[in-house]
């Protein structure tokens, strides 16, 4: 579709006028404020399966212009909601080399430096992730909020190819690694509400879980992350750094945030 950015004249107040749920409810991402929370017991530990891939598999490594992305194999999924739901692709919101915050969502307006995306769509319901994207229950995002401190060995699994992937289009295959190694130890601790894309076309579409748990990765993994990669093609003259690619918090309206712990 049309072209979309972060600031500026196509930035995130403008989108709304090309992507019309952008103007509307039930926007990602949010401010995940205490006096929002309501501890809901039924709410099952996140199950995966088949996240841990063979450095035989070959996983597709790409710079789309708006984020990193890995695109996932579709024998990974979510078994513990109540549809299947089938990865699609991870990618990632970061801030930039002198601002270390760049998540979408943030905790009592904490925010971290960046934050991961697992997306899935709902594959009992729809085919692929193009029928998925628009429909209530299409699709479910698992999201990791990404501090900077210890050394993280699985995301270097692929920030060591990020350098061939500086340019918009540009795609390299990168061997498989456990995924589950991205995300937090513990699955069973994460808050939970219904909101959208945090990108244009903005749908409604998406059930939130967002562990409670950050990860970390080191300072220098973080500026290889927020400092490798353009939005511009290889040829242009003036590339356009890729960073701050992050949605501001949206309004929270009538909406309740589940979590699954007490304390
Ligand atoms: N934060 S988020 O999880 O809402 C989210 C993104 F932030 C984001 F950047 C992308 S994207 O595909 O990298 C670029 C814009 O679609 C997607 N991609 C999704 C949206 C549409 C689509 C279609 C096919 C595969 C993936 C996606 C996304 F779901
Ligand atoms: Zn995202």
């Amino acid at each position: 579709g049309a072209s979309w950015t972060y600031n500026g004249p196509e930035g995130e107040h403008h989108w709304s006028k090309h992507y019309p749920y952008c103007g509307g409810a039930f926007q990602s991402p949010i401010d995940i404020k205490s006096e929002l929370l309501r501890f809901d017991p039924t709410l099952r530990p996140i199950e995966i399966q088949n996240y841990n891939l063979s450095p035989n598999e070959q996983l597709t490594l790409g710079n789309n212009g708006h984020s990193v992305q890995i695109s996932l194999p579709s024998k990974m999924h979510i078994s513990s909601l109540p549809h299947r739901y089938t990865a699609a692709q991870l990618h990632f919101h970061w801030g930039s080399s002198g601002r270390p915050l760049g998540s979408e969502h943030t905790v009592n307006s904490k925010q971290y430096a960046a934050e991961m995306h697992v997306v899935h769509f709902n594959s009992d319901k729809y085919p692929n992730m193009s029928m998925a994207v628009d429909k209530s229950d299409g699709l479910a995002v698992l999201g990791v909020l990404i501090e900077v401190g210890e050394f993280n060995p699985a995301f270097q699994q692929f920030l060591r190819f990020i350098n061939g992937i500086k340019y918009i289009d540009q795609r390299v295959q990168v061997p498989g690694f456990n995924i589950r190694a991205l995300l937090p130890a513990r699955l069973d601790e994460f808050y939970r509400y219904d909101g959208s894309l945090t990108t244009p076309p903005c749908y409604p579409s998406v059930l939130w879980t967002i562990f409670r748990n950050h990860v970390t990765i080191s300072r220098k993994q973080f500026l290889d992350m927020a400092t490798a990669l353009y939005s511009s093609y290889a040829q242009e003259s003036s590339p356009v750094p890729l960073n701050e690619n992050f949605r501001k918090p949206q309004l929270v309206d009538s909406r309740v945030v589940l979590v699954s712990f007490k304390e």
